[in-house]
């Protein structure tokens, strides 16, 4: 099964989006996928959310639409329903972790400690969500994680901006990180897709661990041996 960190191999970023009217979701989603962001989170957290998840699995193929807020066995079950090809919780429990493994998609399970990325590790898992990023230690946290448990990989999400997601994208750690700056309220009310098309090409555009990497090794070998 593809992991959450590698549907998007040409995006860093996944917008994480909350849709309050389903029939915003499509020109919504054509936006994203325009600007360069294909995989796209929407959150279960308004009653919109199921139809959106629909109506863009539905209507925009070049978009990976996956769920996030899944708290409970029968969020993950409503969002595969509904056609997400990815799942996404804040937070996890045992339950709920049997309930995405048995969805039969990617899935990322929401760490914030030291002892729930091991219980995952143990578990079998190595690809979660770090959630609150800033908040929970942000960046230093998370490289103070590569460390001891160099094979948890994550995607750090929440309060995350255009300004502090490259230093998240460089570490060894971060397949990529998820995030609301591309989807600014005023711009969401407005329906100003444009607007959002561009967020979206600008976030799109930040370089990730591995393609720096590649660009420091050309750099160094510019035969490429
Ligand atoms: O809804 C969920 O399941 C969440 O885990 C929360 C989101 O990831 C954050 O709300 C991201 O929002 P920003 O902090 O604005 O980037």
């Amino acid at each position: 099964m593809t992991s959450v960190l590698d549907l998007a191999p040409a995006a860093p970023v996944v917008p994480v989006v909350v849709i309050e009217d389903a029939a915003d979701a499509v020109p919504l989603a054509r936006a994203l996928v325009a600007g360069g962001l294909p995989a796209i989170e929407v959150t279960l957290r308004t009653p919109a959310a199921l139809d959106a998840i629909r109506a863009i699995a539905a209507e925009v193929p070049e978009a990976v639409v996956g769920a996030g807020t899944v708290v409970s066995p029968a969020n993950a079950a409503d969002a595969v329903g509904a056609g997400a090809r990815f799942l996404v919780s804040p937070g996890w429990t045992d339950a709920l972790l049997a309930a995405m493994r048995g969805s039969g998609v990617p899935f990322l399970p929401g760490v914030s400690t030291t002892s729930e990325v091991v219980a995952l590790l143990e578990r079998g898992v190595t690809d979660m969500k770090f959630f609150p990023a800033e908040a929970a230690g942000g960046v230093p946290y998370l490289k103070s994680l590569a460390g001891p448990l160099p094979q948890a990989r994550f995607c750090p999400t929440g309060g995350i901006s255009l300004a502090s997601a490259p230093s998240y994208l460089a570490l060894p750690n971060v397949g990529c990180v998820g995030g609301t700056w591309m989807l600014p309220t005023d711009a969401l009310a407005a329906r100003d897709w444009g607007r959002i098309e561009t967020l979206a090409r600008e976030a799109a555009g930040l370089p990730r661990a591995d393609a720096r990497q590649a660009q420091a090794t050309a750099l160094r070998s510019p035969s490429g041996r």
